[in-house]
């Protein structure tokens, strides 16, 4: 290849001395093609940049093969993206490397010239010109052509993933775009929250992880079914239970993206829309607190349907009832937002909700299609709590005693604690992690106590002997009568050590 390429420059050179330019053009172009007719193989450019934007197919070729260029042990480059922790090889300058696809074998030459003159541009362009030069048999070229360049692409957005850091995107400018016409600001997402993690009822953990992994492999089946490739979970449940721990214990075991949509920045469902295509594939929409972005019990419903009897403004027809001018957003434009036919622009999409009232959600919202999963982040159950004492104080459960376990068990349904209250406990006593239980414990029996109290109050009964219950809560083996004390005196103080103002919430 290297010494045919030299005989053609060779020609070139001799011609350019003894021929004028016309003749010498239409002869070049015929010894070209003569070339080409005699060569077995055929040879395809992938420039950097392709006018004066840049060549997206470059960038995957580069990537990909620093996958196989890593192996071969050539004269490699190395880089590090913006975002990404770990390090990827490349072809040096002017560097060859083989591949093979379905039985073919390709060539890949990196090729870097210096660029001669700069033309004028309205943006500066590297001093170098570089590309690749991918040479396929002639026999194989279709193979190549119809599969193999897709197969670079996919494998390149594989490696990227890998590679790059999670982003976090938010919408804080509202719709307003920036130089480079993105609505969405972004920074690297490291949130350590892991579905291992992640305290919840192992059974309900183990559902949702693998209607997650169906999703992710789901490309053919949604192809075949003829739905979109996308999904919506609404997560709902008291504060402190977890719901933005799940969002982001979700991206991590997809590696997926995620878009926080803060809605009350965004003013029209056309700018809804826009920052909708803005976002990118295998990536998780999130709006939280939902019930408290948009006005969605107040809908007006003339036309019956959920779509059709949306046309209004929701601020405005609860209000007012003026029609909606499109300078606001409605109930309809977020349903279209999660189900209409833009909400497939790009696919692999997740549309997650979470809200702590799902009582004020607009039916139209929570139906299947929309979404299709309702997950309830609830209190803190006996199991949660077992990962809980795992994560925090490195317990496993045959080192815990058994009869505190079942005091444990006892207690913690009852109590209504919420995960996140119960990991301040745990956080603030890890020094002794059996201290740690027995405050907890404490903690609980207070919390029983309290609720039991209320109970009774509200239904107009005399409360009785308070210390005869406790009594019967305690247990006189742990050795924190102590601590109990002080607790209930603080909390007779109107001092406690929580409050109960959550509990009301969600009694
Ligand atoms: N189920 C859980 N498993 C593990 N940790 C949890 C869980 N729930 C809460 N936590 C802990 O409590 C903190 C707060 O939880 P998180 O923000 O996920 O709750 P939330 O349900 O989103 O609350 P809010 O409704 O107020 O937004 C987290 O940082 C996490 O450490
Ligand atoms: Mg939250």
């Amino acid at each position: 290849m290297a010494s045919m390429m030299g005989v053609w420059a060779f020609c070139q050179s001799i011609l350019h001395i003894v021929f004028p330019p016309d003749f010498r053009f239409a002869f070049l172009k015929f010894l070209h093609r003569l070339f080409h007719w005699f060569s077995a193989y055929c040879y395809y450019d992938i420039t950097e940049i392709d006018g004066v934007n840049t060549n997206e197919l470059y960038n995957a070729v580069q990537l990909y093969l620093s996958a196989s260029a890593s192996i071969s042990g050539t004269r490699l480059s190395l880089t590090r993206g913006l975002n990404s922790s770990s390090i990827t090889f490349g072809l040096s300058n002017n560097d060859r490397l083989v591949d093979s696809y379905k039985g073919a074998a390709v060539e890949w030459e990196h090729i870097v010239t210096q660029r001669q003159s700069q033309s004028f541009s309205w943006r500066p362009l590297p001093e170098e010109r570089r590309g690749f030069t991918l040479r396929v048999k002639k026999k194989d070229k279709q193979v190549i052509l119809d599969s193999y360049l897709d197969f670079v692409m996919e494998k390149a957005n594989e490696i990227r993933r890998k590679n790059q850091d999670r982003l976090l995107y938010t919408n804080s400018r509202g719709g307003s775009l920036d130089s480079r016409g993105h609505p969405w600001e972004s920074v690297p997402f490291k949130h350590p929250s892991t579905f291992e993690t992640l305290a919840i009822d192992p059974v309900k953990k183990a559902e949702i992880m693998a209607d997650l992994v169906d999703f992710a492999n789901g490309e053919s089946f949604y192809g075949r079914t003829g739905r979109a490739w996308k999904r919506g979970y609404l997560l709902f449940g008291p504060p402190g239970t977890g719901k933005s721990s799940m969002i982001a214990a979700m991206a991590n075991f997809l590696g997926y993206d995620i878009y926080d949509l803060e809605l009350t920045e965004v003013n029209t469902n056309s700018e809804l829309r826009k920052l909708l295509m803005k976002t990118s594939s295998k990536s998780i929409i999130v709006i939280e607190d939902i019930d408290c972005s948009i006005n969605l019990a107040n809908r007006n419903t003339t036309g019956g349907g959920a779509k059709s009897g949306c046309q209004r403004n929701n601020y405005d027809a609860a209000s007012n009832g003026i029609e909606d001018d499109g300078n606001s957003i409605t109930l309809s434009g977020l349903l279209n937002f999660t189900d209409g036919l833009w909400s497939c622009c790009g696919s692999e999409k997740i549309f997650l909700f979470t809200t702590n009232h799902i009582e004020k959600l607009d039916p139209a919202l929570l139906r299947s299609g929309r979404m299709d999963m309702h997950i309830h982040m609830s209190y803190c159950s006996f199991p949660a709590l077992k990962i809980l004492l795992k994560n925090y104080l490195g317990f496993q459960e045959d080192e815990l005693q058994k009869d505190l376990l079942v005091e444990l068990e006892g207690v913690i349904d009852e109590a209504e604690m919420t995960p996140a209250d119960i990991s301040e406990v745990l956080i603030k006593k890890r020094r002794d992690k059996n201290n740690a239980v027995r405050e907890l414990l404490v903690e609980l029996k207070n919390r029983v106590r309290r609720k039991r109290g209320k109970s009774r109050e509200r239904n107009g009964d005399v409360i009785e002997d308070e210390e005869q219950e406790k009594r019967a809560l305690d247990s006189p083996k742990d050795g924190c009568d102590q601590l109990q004390e002080t607790c209930n005196k603080k909390n007779e103080g109107g001092n406690g050590c929580d409050d109960d103002d959550n509990d009301d919430k969600y009694d």
